[in-house]
């Protein structure tokens, strides 16, 4: 039977794996939750009214409430200078917050040192459980909305969905702070349960157990932290009936599971739980199914959602180009218009500093010198999500989706730039958010239907087909309405049927009024798509012009395709 401190004391534990939860969904590894729930407990127990003149109830509501803003602050505060710190050196800064904390909790004199200070017992299960349900409720909801999938996207890779227009360092510190927030309800809540808030409760090992709950419970399924509370929770439980006492089976059986779980179930027990995503009916005939013919039964008009230059105008303008990496001369003063519905074709020997050109073009990387200026933007002083929502938006040479999302979810966050934020309203269950995510579903599943794989939506994007992931990630960018597509490779590991068919695609895409620039070293898929192509040699241009005339120039012979014969 479980008492009842062990229903409590399983939402407790569940609300603190949120907050870890918070974090490593959006793929930060945090551990400065004990530091931001200790911060909320102090502030809370020092500030809020006594229970004997305002009522137990409204005591503890203004206790969680401080104790939530608490937690926040502390977390922006320490968000700020360490929002740039990846894996290892998050955890170990933020960890050092934590410990910091503590050391001062322990010293100071207001605080009652080691003894700590005394609460009155207010929380039941029920107010226990009925805190878990709001902090769940948040997640469920948020879930499946554009900043819900942005951070996700933000954890499987952060390069990409910079690339998609995602303000990176905003959804990481909305994510931390979410996670200050959550600390604190679980610190509130732990001192008006145990009667004492002292810094021994906030400790590394307190930090240890909350990221094993949220691992074991799993980090990519609302539900996890509940069943990782729940399973660990209940092991004592399992024990005293078992009439085993050793104290040391409940952190041993932790530590062995969370072995388990990373080498055997990295989407830790909830990961098993299929997500489901409804894939919208374009055409009233089921999904997708007929309708899948590689393109050619969507054509470009139904993917705008914003205005584009009108055809011929310019939408890059590159001069004097250049980037240095120490001694290589990896650009040297380009100079490039690029005019919207040219299909302009990149070429060049390994290593000739195409990748490194669009880099610049996509604001991935800083020119050493010179200027290009893309939609209105000048790339390398405007940070990369920028330079997306100026309608620039690209594939990379080695495929960057988001693996573990479904082909229609990386879709999906390809449209962030033109689809609308939902998460408040999905909170608020209001009808138009409803809409607003189905909007976005179908413009997603149409973007999939033009590069020919509304069939595998569902499928997700790591086990795709090696052609299949990048005919993917070219949806993924189309999804973004650009106004210039940058495709990097995007036929490398294509047999000759698939290729075949891109080059189809890229025309008809060219052809809608799109400014495509294309890298390929599959020079005869260039020659037969491309308006014009630019051919560079150690950084250098070294021909421009008609696809045959590039391709009959004798320095080009030389350098690129070797010799005549
Ligand atoms: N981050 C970097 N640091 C140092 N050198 C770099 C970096 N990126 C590129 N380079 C160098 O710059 C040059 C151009 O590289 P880049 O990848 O742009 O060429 P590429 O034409 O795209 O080649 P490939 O066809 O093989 O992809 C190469 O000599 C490369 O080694």
């Amino acid at each position: 039977m479980l008492t009842e401190s062990t229903v409590t004391f399983i939402a407790l534990g569940a609300i603190f794996a949120f907050s870890f939860y918070a974090v490593l969904n959006a793929g930060q590894l945090s551990l400065g939750q004990a530091g931001f729930a200790s911060v909320a407990a102090y502030t809370s127990v020092l500030l809020a009214p006594d229970p004997d003149v305002v009522g137990d109830l409204a005591a503890l509501l203004i206790a969680l409430v401080i104790g939530m803003t608490a937690g926040t602050v502390a977390a922006v505060v320490l968000g700020l200078p360490t929002m740039h710190l990846r894996g290892v050196f998050l955890a170990i800064a933020t960890l050092g917050f934590a410990e910091a904390v503590r050391i001062f909790l322990l010293n100071a004199e207001w605080t009652g040192g080691a003894q700590g200070l005394s609460v009155p017992k207010i929380v039941t299960p029920a107010i226990a459980w009925v805190v878990l349900a709001i902090v769940a409720y948040w997640f469920w909801r948020s879930g499946p909305t554009r900043y819900g999938r942005a951070l996700e996207a933000i954890r499987e890779d952060e390069l990409a969905a910079g690339a998609m227009g995602i303000d990176v360092g905003r959804h990481r510190l909305g994510a931390f702070a979410t996670a200050g927030a959550v600390a604190g309800l679980y610190g509130v809540l732990w001192a008006y349960t145990v009667r004492l808030v002292a810094p021994a409760d906030f400790g590394f090992t307190a930090a240890i157990d909350g990221l094993v709950t949220a691992m074991v419970g799993g980090t990519t399924m609302f539900v996890g932290p509940v069943v990782g509370s729940a399973f660990l929770t209940v092991i004592p439980e399992i024990q005293r009936a078992l009439g085993v006492e050793a104290g040391w089976i409940r952190p041993f059986v932790a530590g062995l599971l969370l072995l388990v779980v990373i080498l055997f179930l990295p989407g830790g027990l909830a990961g098993r739980i299929p997500r489901r995503i409804r894939v919208p009916d374009l055409d009233g005939r089921g999904s997708g199914s007929g309708s899948d013919d590689g393109g050619s039964s969507d054509d470009g008009a139904d993917l705008r959602t914003r205005e584009h230059a009108p055809r011929g105008d310019v939408v890059a303008r590159l001069s004097g180009l250049s980037k240095d990496y120490g001694g290589v001369h990896a650009v040297r003063g380009v100079d490039l218009e690029v005019r919207s519905g040219e299909l302009l074709g990149l070429i060049g020997p390994n290593g000739a500093g195409k990748t490194t050109l669009v880099n610049m073009l996509s604001g991935l990387v800083a020119p050493s010198s010179g200027t290009a200026s893309v939609l209105g933007v000048t790339a390398g002083r405007a940070p990369v999500h920028r330079v997306a929502a100026a309608g620039v938006s690209r594939t990379f040479q080695h495929s960057k989706l988001f693996d573990r999302l479904s082909a229609l979810e990386n879709v999906l966050v390809g449209g962030h730039l033109v689809t609308r934020p939902t998460l408040l309203r999905r909170l608020l269950w209001l009808p138009s958010a409803r809409r607003d995510e189905q909007a976005a579903l179908t413009h997603a599943a149409r973007c999939l239907r033009r590069v020919g794989m509304l069939e595998a939506a569902t499928t997700r994007a790591g086990a795709l087909s090696y052609g299949d992931q990048r005919r993917l990630e070219i949806a993924r960018a189309l999804a973004a309405d650009p106004s210039l597509l940058i495709l990097d490779e995007p036929a490398a590991g294509m047999n000759q049927v698939e290729a075949g068919e891109l080059a189809h695609l890229i025309r008809s895409l060219a052809d809608d009024g799109l400014a495509v620039l294309l890298i390929e070293h599959n020079v005869g898929l260039v020659r037969q798509v491309c308006d014009r192509v630019v051919v560079l040699n150690f950084g250098e241009v070294i021909a421009t012009g008609a696809p045959s005339d590039v391709a009959a120039d004798p320095r080009v012979v030389e350098a690129y395709l070797g010799t005549e014969a």
